[in-house]
């Protein structure tokens, strides 16, 4: 039998708060199951099984308290009140053992979701927000794709194929690779005039499958006659990349070899994708609320404290609200975020100083860069000023585009960058002088095709899906499709305390 399974004092909080924030069942008795019920739906909406290391262990737990399985599973109650086999079979075909043989296993597995869905929610549900109105979108939103998301791959290969027949496109489905957001299809393409009608059918593939405009892409793919079609899958199927999947992808020779190594989630197939801030020099992030922007810039800064050298982080935060858990943390210039724009503008004049004795520092040495004079024993530790919101900065402070313009312009050899994130991505934010000196650029997803060109040079973002799907053009690369990572509060903390 189920005997029952554990959880930390902040999860049996956060179904408290299900309860009674969430579900209004304040002064109830007890009903706990209900909210550990939606949790376990919840972490059965993913494909992937969680981590067991991570979500089963017990280790954690210490002073937390214990369900039932009477109470989750209805074990031992009326027949059609005891869902444990449904949810057995339901584990079974998720993990491909036999858990009916195996009571251990199933209770690991068990709790694992459980405590997956828990933290999924905790992620996902706003406090202020409403919680019906987060269970209709995260929980029944597209529910029928989500349950036949693994057969999805061959039916969705032979509709696409009829509707490539349908648009005049000869070609044949070499492959089909399916990433954490989106299915991709290479084709053989019959003839050269197959790419032009490929290319100017994309919108009707996309209306075909029922997405937007252009949320069907394709591109070049290496080989005679071949190209990539990429296919988005609904919300309900994807894979959430965590944290720690990208934090190990970090430890790579050539992610060490990086002096600033950043990596803000995957590839469209999942690969992580690990980038040197220290080549791009500055970045330019933009992205509505709710894109995912905060999360890419978490990623962004736990990356390069992750790295082998961590840099001096200068935080600017007007809203105050982003980064404070970094306050107190070492490798914060100044131990703390800088919120007033009249600070921000004294931490960025100082750095501006910083850059002409480092400069001299460089010419007294007779070297180039600070990689050159940190060779010869400079010790000089590169700084990055990452700013959340310019937009709101340059509101209150028009003239702090002096100092960033001079950064932006020449702080590159003396190991001095740049991230500068907005909601909006207006002409008026990222001005001329600026937008020239900081080439390389994030956009996550923007409300309209203009402000994709402002971040991009090039329209696409206004297509991309929220949650951290972005496009990224890194200095001298072309722009590269990519899905952010998510990061908890307990990844920053971990993270700080290092
Ligand atoms: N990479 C991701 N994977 C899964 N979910 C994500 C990801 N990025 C963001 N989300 C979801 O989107 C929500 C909004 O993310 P985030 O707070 O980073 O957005 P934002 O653009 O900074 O919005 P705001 O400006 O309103 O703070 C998160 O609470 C989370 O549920």
């Amino acid at each position: 039998m189920v005997d029952r399974v554990y959880l930390s004092v902040e999860e049996r909080g956060l179904l408290n708060k299900i309860l009674a924030d969430g579900l209004g069942q304040r002064g109830q008795r007890d009903p706990q199951w209900s909210a550990a019920r939606i949790a376990l739906a919840r972490s059965l909406q993913i494909t992937e099984a969680p981590d067991l290391k991570r979500f089963a262990e017990q280790s954690g737990v210490t002073g937390g308290s214990e369900i039932h399985a009477r109470q989750l599973t209805g074990e031992g109650a009326e027949q059609d009140e005891d869902y444990t086999d449904v949810y057995r079979a339901l584990l079974s075909v998720y993990t491909g053992t036999d858990l009916f043989a195996d009571e251990g296993e199933f209770h690991r597995h068990l709790q694992a979701h459980l405590r997956r869905g828990i933290r999924d929610i905790t992620e996902e549900w706003k406090e202020d927000s409403s919680f019906a109105d987060y269970l209709l979108r995260e929980l029944f939103f597209d529910r029928g794709e989500a349950a036949t998301a693994g057969e999805m791959a061959p039916e969705l290969a032979e509709r696409v194929s009829r509707i490539l027949g349908q648009i005049g496109v000869g070609a044949r489905v070499v492959e089909t690779r399916e990433g954490p957001r989106i299915s991709r299809f290479e084709l053989e393409l019959a003839e050269l005039e197959d790419l032009d009608r490929l290319r100017k059918g994309l919108g009707k593939i996309a209306f075909a499958l029922g997405w937007g405009e252009n949320a069907v892409t394709s591109s070049l793919a290496p080989g005679e006659r071949r190209v990539y079609l990429s296919i988005p899958r609904p919300a309900a199927t994807w894979r959430t990349v965590d944290w720690s999947q990208v934090r190990d992808a970090l430890g790579s020779p050539a992610a060490k070899a990086m002096a600033l190594p950043g990596c803000m989630g995957t590839d469209v197939l999942g690969a992580p994708f690990v980038f040197d801030l220290a080549e791009a020099p500055h970045l330019f992030v933009g992205g509505t609320t709710g894109s995912g922007k905060s999360m890419c810039l978490h990623a962004l800064l736990l990356s390069m404290l992750t790295g082998p050298t961590p840099p001096e982080l200068l935080l600017i935060d007007p809203k105050a609200v982003e980064f404070n858990a970094y306050a107190g943390n070492r490798n914060v210039r100044g131990g703390k975020p800088v919120t007033s724009a009249d600070d921000a503008m004294g931490a960025l004049d100082e750095l501006v100083a910083e850059m002409g004795a480092r400069q001299e520092v460089m010419s007294a040495l007779d070297v180039r860069n600070i990689a050159e004079a940190n060779a010869r024993g400079a010790g000089l530790r590169r700084i990055v000023a990452v700013i959340d919101e310019l937009g709101d900065l340059f509101m209150t402070k028009r003239e702090i585009e002096v100092p960033l313009i001079r950064l932006a312009q020449k702080a590159r050899s003396s190991g001095i960058h740049l991230v500068l994130a907005t909601q909006r991505p207006e002409a008026a934010t990222f001005p001329g002088l600026l937008r020239s000196n900081v080439p390389s650029r994030i956009a996550l997803t923007v409300q309209k095709a203009s402000e994709s060109r402002i971040i991009l040079d090039e329209g696409g973002a206004e297509s991309l899906l929220m949650r951290g799907d972005m496009l990224i053009r890194l200095a001298g690369r072309p722009t590269e499709r990519a899905h952010g990572c998510r990061v908890t509060t307990q990844d920053i903390q971990e993270a700080l305390a290092r």
